[in-house]
């Protein structure tokens, strides 16, 4: 359970919110939650992506992470009062200052994935030019230091290694309060 968010979901802004690495599934088990709930989704990458003219991806490698972490966490305050569905973020987003604070009120799921599995996801290291040049050695340790971060935002952990999408999303739609699952 989160100790920022402490289970106080908020009436307004989206009704999930997932979390986790690069390749966890979020935007994959998030677009299957939308649908099973008769919601819009939204990815954020996606938003990045359009509000700044370049893949999320790219746009690490081109700002920097610190300035990266600025634009997310700007754009993301523009759309959590006006969004209602079911948002996946970027897998570095709750890292980002402030962004902590900002997903309190809501009911974030964090998508967990070991290293071997996730070296397995398809596309992974074309999407993330930033995990260049030892994709194995950066994942390691980005899992270490973001786990507890993950684990601080998140009212639930849904294990992903070796799981279908559809098992997935069956795990998460189960931590939804009853008024929304
Ligand atoms: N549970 C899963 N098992 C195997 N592959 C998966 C699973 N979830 C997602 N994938 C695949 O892994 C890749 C990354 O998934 P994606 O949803 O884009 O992750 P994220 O948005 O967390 O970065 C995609 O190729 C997707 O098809
Ligand atoms: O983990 C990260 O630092 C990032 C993850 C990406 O999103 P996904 O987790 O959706 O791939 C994207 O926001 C950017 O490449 C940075
Ligand atoms: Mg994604």
């Amino acid at each position: 359970m989160s100790h920022l968010g402490g289970g106080h979901v908020s009436a307004q802004g989206p009704v999930l919110i997932l979390v986790g690495p690069p390749g966890s599934g979020k935007s994959t088990v998030g677009r299957l939650a939308a649908e099973h709930l008769g919601v819009p989704f939204r990815d954020f990458d996606h938003d990045l992506e359009h509000a700044h003219g370049l893949p999320a991806g790219e746009l690490v490698v081109r700002l920097g992470r610190e300035r990266f972490q600025e634009a997310e966490r700007e754009l993301l305050t523009a759309l959590l009062p006006e969004f209602t569905g079911v948002l996946a973020l970027g897998g570095g987003t709750p890292t980002a200052p402030g962004v902590p604070e900002l997903l309190a009120p809501f009911h974030v799921v964090f998508l967990d994935v070991d290293l071997e599995h996730l070296l397995r996801r398809e596309g992974l290291v074309s999407l993330h030019p930033w995990l260049m040049p030892n994709p194995r050695a950066h994942l390691r340790e980005l899992l270490k230091a973001r786990r507890p971060v993950y684990t601080e935002v998140a009212a639930a952990t849904v294990p992903t290694s070796g799981r279908a999408p559809a098992e997935v999303l069956a795990d998460v739609l189960a931590t939804l309060p009853a008024a929304t699952g």
